[in-house]
């Protein structure tokens, strides 16, 4: 890394979606007006909120809710506990989801929510009230037709079920179709546990089919092994390939043999926390860094930069994670030819699956998991070779061609309302 590139390096994950978005829209032929519109989320609600905890001390949490876009239907994505959200991380993962759903023509804008909290230090009732209130806060923007949340970073099944119990009573009506990700005994889909896990499965291959690089025996590292990172090791194991390492915020485990996964499956709690159980963790510095084919960040954002952009060994990468990759990194793999399937493409099965679920909802007639998951594949095959044929068409990297995909549909439905 040289110095000018250290210091023109963006870690503002809001600024940095913003140019790719302008780019977007400048080969697609949009002017100024459309980005103005664009470049921000049309609604973002801040709200702050009281939780009695277990000590009878009342703690005041912090919240967000944005809306990207309501120009193609209602806003869509999840929300997520964690201690370093802040309000711009907010406001671009809604234009990702925007951006994601545009990708799968799924009939929503973008939206996400956050808490400045640490579920880990949390007791149960605790991460109680606070789903429950965090729901009372933003419920004026939210429902089935308006805004469906789904979970994210530290959200689980069994936060939706509370978040949509709370719903449901300040409506007074049983709404299942307010959020997603459920448990299956309230409306949740079969597969939508699975299924940011699966999409990215499903990209890791065709990824492997284009760059001629067969999945058995091939080594795979993943990065975070919560919702997205643990399945999507357990899919990778399942096909024949070796995960030599996995990692969670606490550090990572590597073993060039291959790891048990089935074992660190059993083993890992709800958080997605698994390495505290084990001596002789390598760093996931070293982790991003290991000699392997298939790397899959599935953690949180800017983990790869331009400090170690030209460090990884990689041949493909697949983000499950939402921004784990610099637009600058994203420039200096692009031309070191390492294969990077974006995250609005790569993790996009989640979405996907919560559509399903929200049909099903509406329907109230419930699919099988076999449906689930042909659908998932149709959706992810279809959504992969347009973004890789128009990067290949236009000779730009798969981030771009993915944002000119996304955003087409978006800025024809906001020209078409008459708003730009
Ligand atoms: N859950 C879902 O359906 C979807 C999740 N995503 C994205 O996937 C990523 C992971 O989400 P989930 O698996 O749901 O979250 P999770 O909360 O289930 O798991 C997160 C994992 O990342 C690890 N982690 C956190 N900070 C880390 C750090 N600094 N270094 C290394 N590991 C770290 C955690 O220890 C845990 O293992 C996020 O970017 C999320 O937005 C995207 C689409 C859908
Ligand atoms: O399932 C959903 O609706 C959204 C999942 C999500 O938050 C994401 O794709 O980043």
């Amino acid at each position: 890394m040289s110095q000018n590139e250290s210091t023109a390096e963006n870690l503002n994950v809001l600024t940095s979606t913003q140019a790719v978005i302008k780019e977007a829209l400048t080969k697609l032929g949009y002017g100024s007006e459309m980005y103005e519109l664009l470049k921000e989320p049309l609604r973002t609600l801040t709200v702050r909120i009281p939780v009695r905890m277990d000590d009878d001390t009342v703690r005041v949490f912090t919240g967000y809710r944005a809306q990207h876009s309501d120009a193609i239907g209602p806003a869509k994505g999840g929300i997520r506990f964690h201690p370093d959200v802040t309000e711009d991380e907010v406001k671009a993962l809604s234009i990702w989801m925007s951006v994601k759903c545009g990708i799968a023509n799924l009939p929503y804008g973008g939206g996400k929510g956050g808490v400045i909290c640490d579920p880990r230090e949390m007791s149960f009732r605790e991460q109680e009230r606070l789903a429950r209130a965090y729901v009372r806060a933003i419920s004026q923007i939210v429902g089935p037709t308006k805004d469906i949340p789904a979970p994210d970073v530290m959200t689980n099944s069994q936060v939706m079920a509370w978040m949509m119990d709370e719903y449901s009573r300040i409506k007074e009506f049983d709404s299942p179709n307010f959020i997603t990700g459920k448990p299956i005994a309230l409306g949740g889909s079969l597969g939508r546990d699975t299924s940011t896990a699966r999409g990215v499965a499903i990209c890791i291959r065709e990824a492997a089919r284009v760059k001629g690089i067969s999945l058995e025996g091939s080594r795979v590292v993943v990065q975070g092994f919560g919702n997205a990172g643990s399945y999507l090791a357990k899919f990778m194991h399942e096909a024949g390939a070796k995960v030599i390492a996995i990692s969670d915020a606490y550090g990572a485990l590597y073993d060039e043999n291959g790891l048990d996964i089935h074992s660190l499956l059993e083993r890992r709690d709800s958080f997605g926390t698994v390495t505290k159980l084990f001596k002789n963790t390598i760093s996931n510095k070293e982790l991003l860094e290991l000699d392997c084919d298939i790397l899959v960040p599935a953690a949180i954002e800017n983990q790869i930069t331009l400090e170690n952009a030209y460090d990884i060994k990689a041949k493909i990468i697949v983000e499950a994670a939402n921004g784990p990759t610099t637009m600058e990194a994203t420039r200096i793999l692009s031309e070191r030819d390492i294969l990077l399937v974006p995250d609005v493409l790569g993790n996009s099965g989640g979405v996907i699956v919560s559509y399903f679920e929200w049909v099903q909802n509406n329907q109230g007639y419930y699919w099988t998991e076999v449906e689930v998951e042909t659908r998932l594949e149709e959706l992810m095959v279809r959504s992969f070779e347009t973004v890789y044929n128009t990067a290949q068409a236009r000779n730009i990297d798969m981030r771009l061609a993915a944002y000119m995909v996304g955003v087409r549909r978006l800025a024809e439905a906001v020209e078409l309302r008459g708003w730009v």
